[in-house]
């Protein structure tokens, strides 16, 4: 078993799908308002590219939630934000969301075997779900409007000395071995450094600093979205 490093939501090729476990990392935030939303009881979220798409398929129990350039999209009831998901209180309604870099991710990689969401908020239960499949996996950073974004390569990072203390045998590529040293640098400090990366400075100029120290947090949820037929359901790994 290999694991593999896909650093920007551009770079995926089909060899990286076909076959394979990939889980999309968007930590600041599709990622993490995906794990919060199905950990907070929505029944399901189902990521759409367009603001039109999200339109047409609101009905009576669904949120519209999504931002466009980190920003609240008007006619919509929240922002792509995992702190307002989790205050909204909404047990059994479906989440619609389009978000910039994130929901983008999720389309590209629809055809692979599996395809899981992972952030630093579920890390270890998702690289755990992950490697039972027993194929190889590929970590696919979504990064920032088409930039390598260093919160998701620290989330692969973590997930990738977890994935090798589990399996010591598991082959990572040159990009995953970089990763992993560099979360082991900075494992403890990430609340402070979160605020420092491109994402992070451009979602505190939006005063969305709670935001941050949110999905700084490890393992706070148990929750491995998973998606099925165009929709993302919870998968808990006990
Ligand atoms: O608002 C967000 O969380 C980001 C915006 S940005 O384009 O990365 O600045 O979108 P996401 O799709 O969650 O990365």
């Amino acid at each position: 078993m290999r694991i593999e490093v896909v650093p920007t939501v551009e770079e995926i090729r089909f060899e990286q799908i076909s076959n394979h476990v990939v889980i999309v990392i968007d930590v600041l935030r599709a990622s993490s308002t995906i794990v919060t939303a199905l950990g907070n009881g929505f029944r399901s979220v189902i990521p759409v590219e367009t603001i039109g798409q999200a339109n047409s398929l609101r009905t009576s129990d669904c949120i519209l939630a999504g931002e466009r350039h980190c920003k609240k999209i008007p006619e919509f009831d929240c922002n792509n934000s995992p702190t307002e998901i989790a205050g909204l209180g909404k047990t059994g309604s479906q989440l619609i969301l389009t978000t910039t870099n994130g929901t983008r991710a999720i389309q590209k990689a629809e055809r692979a075997t599996a395809l899981l969401i992972g952030c630093f908020l579920n890390a270890t239960a998702c690289m755990r779900h992950a490697l039972s499949y027993h194929l190889d996996i590929t970590l696919y950073c979504a990064g920032t409007r088409s930039e390598f974004a260093l919160e998701d390569g620290l989330a692969a990072g973590l997930m990738i000395a977890q994935a090798q203390q589990s399996l010591p045998s598991i082959q990572i590529c040159d990009l995953g071995e970089v990763l992993k040293a560099s979360y082991l640098y900075y494992a403890g400090k990430l609340s402070e450094l979160l605020p420092h990366t491109t994402t992070g400075k451009r979602l505190i100029q939006h005063h969305l600093a709670s935001d941050i120290r949110y999905c700084a947090q490890v393992d706070q949820y148990q929750i491995v979205p998973y998606i099925k037929e165009k929709r993302i359901l919870p998968h808990l790994v006990s």
